[in-house]
């Protein structure tokens, strides 16, 4: 897949931007704040339908205008196809493919497979459980659309048990046939999603083991551990024994919901003993782990949007990462810098067609 022209309307400060890129590298250059970050968004867009930043949609629209488009011009193995994103202001964001439209965002995952490399990567590692789980649930669901499907049904499913919870916690009653309903399907789709965390980690670790070595020069030794309830009990049993906690509770408290990632260094949490570099050299073998996976169960290889990369790195691990992309012939890059200078000479290194952007 190669994004081979993008144009923007009244997407956050820019009113209107049009790009012809190369099939390697991109580079987008500029001072602070010029909206570098804002076009590798619009990248975001195109690839999974909203923004990296979590921003809603309409936050999106420039200022005090009506609408925004991100448009997109895609080589997808030998034809071409048109992206087309429209958000007005007061209705549903539409996106189309060659001018039909989606009836539903999640057909669209998959199409074009991203991974964004940008400093709010920290936050994997500061934040709760929640985000973590965010970054597996898409990184699965870039490569396998019926996961997707199980997460909705069974987040509804989810929200459907809780929401009898507290009917029965307002109208002080109980009644534990009605809650046993939803067993069957909170444990098929859980289960399911379950296994496919399982299996995606573990086959995942490894690689980020060997990413970690090579940016690191082999100093430590880090893991990706998934930590779920179902590790050691089945999803019948973990309701059944849970159901008086919930019912105090008023919410389901065991479950692939409170699924979580273990990052450890040397064995401890990456979290307390890692270094702002070290904790930045393994959210990269992290990404560079999911680059390498979505290339493996896709066939696709996924563009790569790079924020703000070299700022905390130190030259040698920059020179590391940069041979890195050179050998492994990731996809089409883009990469955001304040120094112009900086991003040519690193480009210089990368022996790759490229153009530079001057935002
Ligand atoms: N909806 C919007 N309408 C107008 N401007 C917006 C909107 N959303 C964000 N902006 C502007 O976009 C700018 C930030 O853009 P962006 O984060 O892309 O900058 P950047 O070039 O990546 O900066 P840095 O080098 O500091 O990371 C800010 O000036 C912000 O006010």
């Amino acid at each position: 897949m190669v994004i081979k022209k993008l144009s923007l309307i009244n997407f956050k400060n820019h009113s209107e931007l049009n790009f012809d890129f190369s099939a390697q590298i991109n580079c987008f250059v500029g001072n602070n704040g010029v909206g570098k970050t804002n076009v590798l968004d619009a990248l975001h867009y195109l690839s999974v339908g909203k923004s990296f930043l979590g921003n809603s949609d309409f936050n999106n629209i420039n200022t005090g205008l009506d609408f925004f488009v991100i448009q997109s011009e895609i080589l997808n193995e030998e034809k071409e196809d048109i992206i087309k994103i429209l958000q007005p202001k007061d209705s549903k964001k539409v996106i189309r493919k060659n001018d039909k439209s989606y009836d539903r965002l999640a057909d669209h995952i998959g199409y074009l497979p991203s991974v964004m490399i940008s400093p709010y990567d920290s936050n994997l590692i500061s934040d709760s459980g929640e985000s973590r789980r965010k970054f597996l649930d898409a990184m699965i669901s870039q490569t396998d659309s019926s996961y997707l499907f199980d997460l909705i049904q069974y987040q509804k499913t989810i929200q459907q048990r809780n929401a009898l919870l507290k009917y029965f916690a307002k109208n002080r009653s109980f009644d534990k046939d009605s809650l046993e309903i939803y067993d069957e399907p909170v444990s098929t789709y859980g289960t399911r999603i379950f296994e496919k965390r399982k299996d995606f980690v573990r086959k995942l670790n490894p690689i980020v083991q060997y990413y970690y070595e090579i940016i690191s020069g082999g100093k430590e030794n880090v893991n990706v551990i998934y930590e779920s309830h179902l590790l050691t009990e089945n999803f019948f049993s973990l309701l059944s024994q849970s159901i008086e906690k919930d019912r105090v509770l008023t919410y389901t408290s065991k479950g692939t919901h409170k699924d979580d990632l273990l990052f450890e260094m040397n064995g401890n949490s990456i979290k307390k003993i890692g270094s702002q570099g070290q904790q930045k050299s393994f959210l990269i073998a992290l990404k560079l782990a999911q680059i390498n996976r979505i290339k493996e169960l896709t066939g696709k290889s996924p563009i790569l949007l790079l924020d703000d990369i070299f700022d905390k790195l130190d030259d040698t691990r920059v020179s590391q990462l940069i041979e890195l992309v050179n050998k492994e012939k990731f996809g089409q890059i883009f990469i955001t810098d304040t120094h112009k200078e900086r991003t040519e000479n690193v480009v210089k290194r990368i022996n790759e067609e490229s153009r530079i952007f001057e935002i």
